[in-house]
């Protein structure tokens, strides 16, 4: 699903408008009406709201939802929030006349008195959307501080006010801190992004019918998984099928203190449907492994502790992953070296072997092409330096996966893959519960087995991120998210599977 700027949100509302065709009005009515029917949905009609209205469109929006809500039983009370001599949208202008009288209308200018909340009272944030176009200040910053002590549910229309979608937000800027975000028709780019995305709070996507024709056309490097999407990525296993069917992968990694992260890793690509494992392994780890993964075959390496030396033959197997538990000797960022210059299988490179490409650019220069790499956002700082804000990580991403021409799994709340063509895709499945020891390691030998399978390097990392992700969101639902650990995600990825061929 394509995510789109505040400018193409703009255009895709003009040719709503003109090909529908529908009026502006009518179409903010829409929007109106979806909005109400998330509130109606969650809060029954005992619960108050308060509504805060901008001069804009977003205010427009918040004076027909305060309609709606009001004709549908509610008690609602709204606050006008203007600096004088504003101008007001057309659209707002009219919303405001088509306001029932019964309801109590007050406006908020400079020097107001913040009024006081009903206990348990909802407030809706309409005061700016999409067409922020400066930092909030006077009346509109004061309200939104106001808003932000009061320590009430805030559900914010279509954006928290004072955020930027498509830029960075200045780090002394007053943004309203929104519980829900109830957004029209696509989640904005600034919701997905680690800093700018803290703001927003749960955020739900209501369609509102813009026109399918614009959202065909429009290009844009910036795409949020859908499940119909990654569903379309599975392959079905043959009636026919053998061990050798499904790939051949291998897995280097472990040192002496961290062999659990191999042997997720190993548990991981099992559960991930690939049809024969190899490990290799320092010495320490032979009895771990052989006794932790039956299923796993076993090379040992000439050190006892790390890796030093790759003991097999490239050829044997369909991917190698490389890095969990694997430890930063220096003999082993020379074993990477050397099997750098062997011709390789498709690579996936986690944890430590980041950490040695980011330590030696030398190395970073010889990556293979199409190599997945699943930097956290530490180890990104790491490979392509530091990022003022999430959206010049973003520039960083894009021109990190297109010098090294490989695939980044960027991951966090919503992973970001990064690709050689400069494109992005964020996914959306995952919750805290996943910020936990291993998660990573696992997530490395989902994408290794789903590689060896023969997915290509994008449908690795898009299919992996999200089954990965809807595995922990299925095993914190039984657990909890506290609760959550590592091994957990391998016991619920069949489950995982299951609820992807099944949506
Ligand atoms: N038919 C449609 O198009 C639909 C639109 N929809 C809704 O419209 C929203 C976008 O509407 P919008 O473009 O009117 O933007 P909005 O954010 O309400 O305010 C812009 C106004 O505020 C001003 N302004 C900006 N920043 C300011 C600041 N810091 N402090 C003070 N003033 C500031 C700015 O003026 P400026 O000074 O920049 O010229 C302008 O006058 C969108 O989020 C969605 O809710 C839906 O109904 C679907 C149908
Ligand atoms: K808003």
């Amino acid at each position: 699903m394509k995510i789109l700027t505040a400018a193409q949100t703009r255009e895709a509302d003009a040719y709503t408008i003109q090909q529908e065709p529908v009026s502006s009005l009518d179409l903010m009515e829409r929007a109106a009406a979806a909005l109400v029917a998330w509130l109606r949905q969650r809060y029954s009609a005992q619960v108050p709201f308060v509504f805060f209205c901008g001069p804009g469109n977003n205010g427009g929006d918040g004076l027909a939802a305060a309609r709606l809500l009001f004709q549908a039983g509610y008690e609602v009370q709204v606050f006008l929030v203007e600096e004088a001599g504003q101008c007001k949208s057309q659209d707002f202008t009219q919303n405001l006349q088509r306001l029932p009288s019964e309801i109590s209308t007050h406006t908020l200018q400079a020097g107001f008195g913040f009024p006081e909340m009903e206990f348990g009272a909802i407030v809706v944030d309409a005061l700016f959307g999409s067409g922020l176009s400066r930092p909030l200040q006077g009346v509109y910053a004061q309200v939104a501080e106001e808003i932000n002590q009061a320590g009430v549910t805030v559900v914010a229309v279509d954006v928290p006010s004072g955020l930027f979608t498509d830029a960075p937000t200045p780090e002394d800027a007053v943004v309203v801190q929104a519980t829900y975000t109830v957004t029209f028709e696509r989640p904005k780019l600034a919701f997905l992004l680690p800093k700018s995305g803290a703001w927003v709070g749960e955020w739900h996507a209501v369609p509102i019918g813009l026109h399918p024709e614009f959202l065909q056309q429009v290009a844009t490097p910036y795409q949020l998984l859908t499940n119909a999407y990654v569903k379309s990525l599975l392959k079905a296993r043959q009636k026919y099928a053998h061990k050798g069917t499904y790939g051949h992968a291998l897995l280097i990694g472990g040192s002496y203190g961290k062999m659990g992260a191999l042997v997720l890793a190993a548990k991981a690509a099992l559960r991930a449907g690939i049809g024969l494992l190899t490990v290799q392994i320092p010495q320490v780890g032979y009895s771990i492994v052989q006794t932790a993964v039956p299923e796993a075959m076993a090379l040992t390496d000439a050190h006892e502790l790390h890796f030093t030396r790759f003991m097999g033959q490239p050829e044997t197997y369909e991917c190698i992953g490389i890095g969990p538990g694997l430890g930063q000797a220096e003999d082993t960022r020379l074993a990477l070296e050397n099997l750098f210059r062997q011709h390789l299988p498709p690579l996936v490179l986690d944890a430590d072997a980041l950490n040695l490409l980011a330590a030696d650019r030398t190395l970073l220069r010889t990556l293979p092409q199409d190599t997945i790499l699943t930097p956290h956002l530490k180890e990104f700082e790491r490979l392509a330096g530091p990022a003022t804000d999430d959206f010049h990580r973003l520039q960083l991403l894009q021109s990190f996966c297109q010098e090294h021409r490989c695939y980044v799994v960027l991951k966090g709340a919503h992973s970001c893959v990064g690709t050689p063509t400069g494109d992005f895709y964020f996914n959306t499945t995952g919750n805290p519960g996943m910020a936990t020891g291993g998660s990573g390691d696992v997530l490395t030998g989902i994408l290794t087995a789903l590689r060896a399978q023969g997915h290509s390097a994008l449908e690795t990392c898009l299919l992996g991120v999200y089954l990965h992700g809807l595995a922990g969101d299925l095993a914190a639902k039984e657990m909890g998210q506290a609760s959550l650990i590592a091994s957990d995600l391998t016991t619920y990825l069949g489950k995982a599977f299951l609820a992807l061929e099944a949506s």
